[in-house]
């Protein structure tokens, strides 16, 4: 069967300013089944947010393959929401309003969209908030209309670029938490950037870990941590500290040539 989302040898340049082109990926082949949660790890500026900009359709690749359902991806392809480290919303506008949004740009009568916005707006445990504007919410609640907003729309890929990166430790924590248990209940397929190790193995089935730039798939690791998981228990079981040791060597090296601005040869 043909996964969720396949990229085959999937290369990406961009013009370097000097006239050259600068290799951002090259040759990643990655597979996503339905419903997965893989988590993608590597060293700084190794081409992570671009592999998830091939798979959204925001950027065609250079050379290679990415498909999803089957489908060779030409523009935004149907189902895919995202969530980034910065959030999407329009303070000008209510929680209910910017939540509604998608669902009204998708065809939905009014009604109907803010009927699913309430819906979605208590399921992320803001029930009572919806007439709040952005600058009267706390960080971790402004993430939680951010899932609200990308979960309204059913996605059956959800692309989060470090959406937690900027949150405390404690309202990160929390927040990973919420986003397990609203990922468990929708069948969607999760692609997950992340700088950190421990947020990486905490979520996902399978941890992808990305060379140096540019980018290769260079392992991929199943956690085979038994689910419904508690995040903030798990990180001190022997289970996770033995395959975040086996994750960290092979990633470690990569952050050391990263460091080192021993950038391979394009
Ligand atoms: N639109 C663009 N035009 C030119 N260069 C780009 C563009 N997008 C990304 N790059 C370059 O491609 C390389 C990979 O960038 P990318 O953002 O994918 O890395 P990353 O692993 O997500 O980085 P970080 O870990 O810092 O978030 C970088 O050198 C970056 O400068």
């Amino acid at each position: 069967m043909t996964p969720l989302v396949q990229l085959r040898q999937a290369t990406k340049r961009f013009p370097n300013g000097r006239g050259g082109l600068h290799t951002a990926i090259r040759d990643v082949d990655l597979d996503i089944g339905a419903g997965e949660f893989v988590a993608v790890v590597g060293p700084t500026g190794c081409g992570k947010s671009t592999t998830l900009s091939l798979i959204s359709g925001l950027q065609p690749p250079s050379a290679g393959t990415v498909t999803v359902g089957g489908d060779q991806v030409q523009g935004i392809p149907g189902g895919v929401g995202y969530m980034f480290q910065s959030d999407a919303m329009l303070p000008w506008r209510s929680v209910l309003a910017n939540v509604a949004a998608g669902p009204v740009w998708r065809g939905l009568g009014k009604d109907e969209a803010r009927r699913r916005a309430r819906d979605w707006i208590a399921r992320v445990g803001l029930d009572g908030f919806e007439n709040y504007y952005m600058h009267q919410l706390s960080g971790g609640m402004r993430k939680r209309v951010a899932l609200a907003q990308t979960l309204v729309n059913e996605p059956s890929i959800l692309l989060m670029d470090e959406p937690f990166s900027a949150l405390d430790v404690q309202t990160r924590a929390l927040m990973q938490q919420e986003l397990l248990r609203l990922w468990a209940g929708s069948g969607a397929a999760v692609v997950f950037v992340t700088h950190d190790l421990e947020e990486a193995i905490v979520l996902a089935d399978r941890v992808v870990v990305m060379t140096a730039s540019p980018a290769r798939v260079k392992a991929t690791f199943d956690v085979r941590l038994t689910r419904p998981r508690e995040v903030e228990d798990l990180r001190t079981t022997t289970g996770f500290i033995e395959i975040y040791r086996e994750i960290w060597s092979s990633l470690s090296a990569e952050v050391d040539i990263a460091r080192k601005g021993q950038t391979r040869a394009a």
